[in-house]
């Protein structure tokens, strides 16, 4: 038996790519692990399990695929039997990227499991890949980039059916850390930065599956998503989230009261995804005023800080 573990984080949105193909996350401090147990022994056929901790009924597809495709990257078929577990920090469906963070850490899990590293500081993953989403390695077939691995994940999440654009806003986030501006057509990362914030967010009980989303609806504010694109590029992430927060709000019919008490007090706040969460960005006093505020609310509300490290093996 050949085990491996990887983890990565969840992001919060500046800007969600349903509208146009480009959109904007930043990953933050609460985390996915994935355990992948590979057991050689033949079989005659191939079995790959996914489970869910604490989520019995949890749909693995996209899991399970991650292994395979990892798997396939690395040469190597799977003769027996593989297994993959994943514990979550994050609730699932609530708009904060459970769908990549467990993707990343399971392709990245695999990849331990195989006893291949995953290559590339964040720079250089950044320097390598942007704006190529033809260039998956370098060049080298033995080298494994983050970023490839990522888009491994992302490749699975289009066979599971649960991404619309793909999400590689979201998953290049939670690979990389930090926050990435990306067009999700072409699976390229158009720009990359190191922000440091205070985070709050606010999950409210209700569930939405990303796969489920009103894309029309979403179409339909794309002079607002251009707008919040054009900021995100000059930097300006906080205002470009706040307009993404009350576009994809109007869009998608998600209140939009919490971003009213917040926007006063914070850089940026925002619908995260395509909901229910919301998420603001901005100092510890800024944040802490808001957090009086949405914790009256239903559900949870937390607060975290950005996260720069991204997915790690081991
Ligand atoms: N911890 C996990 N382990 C295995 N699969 C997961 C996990 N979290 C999410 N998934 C998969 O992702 C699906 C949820 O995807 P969805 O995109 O709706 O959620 P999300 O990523 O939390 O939302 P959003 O994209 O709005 O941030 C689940 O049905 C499941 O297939
Ligand atoms: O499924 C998708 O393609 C996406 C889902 C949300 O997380 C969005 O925020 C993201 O930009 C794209």
């Amino acid at each position: 038996m050949r085990t491996g573990r990887a983890r990565a984080p969840a992001a919060g949105t500046v800007l969600n790519a349903l509208a146009t193909g480009v959109g904007s996350a930043f990953a933050i401090d609460a985390y996915t692990t994935a355990t992948v147990d590979l057991d050689p022994t033949a079989t005659s056929e191939a079995t790959v399990t996914g489970e869910v901790a604490g989520a019995p009924d949890a749909d693995t597809r996209l899991v399970e695929r991650c292994v395979e495709l990892a798997a396939d990257r690395a040469g190597t078929s799977l003769d027996g039997s593989a297994h993959v577990r994943t514990e979550s920090e994050i609730p699932m469906a609530a708009g904060l990227k459970s769908s990549s963070a467990a993707a990343n850490a399971t392709v990245l899990a695999t990849f331990d499991a195989l006893g291949v590293p995953v290559e590339g500081a964040r720079d250089e993953d950044a320097e390598r890949e942007g704006g190529s989403g033809d260039d998956d390695g370098g060049g080298d077939d033995a080298l494994v980039t983050r970023v490839e691995a990522c888009r491994i994940g992302v490749r699975a999440a289009r066979d599971a059916g649960v991404t619309v654009t793909g999400a590689f806003d979201d998953a290049s986030a939670s690979m990389l850390g930090a926050l990435t501006v990306t067009d999700n057509d072409e699976d390229a990362i158009l720009h990359r930065d190191y922000p440091v914030w205070d985070v709050l967010v606010w999950t409210p009980p209700e569930r939405a599956y990303s796969a489920d989303a009103d894309v029309e609806g979403c179409r339909a504010v794309a002079p607002m998503a251009d707008l919040a694109a054009d900021l995100a590029l000059g930097g300006q992430y906080g205002r470009a989230m706040t307009v993404n927060g009350l576009a994809f709000c109007a869009a998608l019919d998600f209140p939009t009261d919490p971003l009213v008490a917040a926007m006063s007090e914070v850089t940026g706040v925002s619908l995260s995804g395509t909901g229910p969460s919301f998420v603001a960005i901005g100092d510890a006093a800024g944040i802490e005023r808001v957090h009086e505020t949405w914790a009256a609310y239903d559900g949870e509300t937390w607060r975290t800080t950005t996260e720069t490290d991204g997915g790690t093996q081991g």
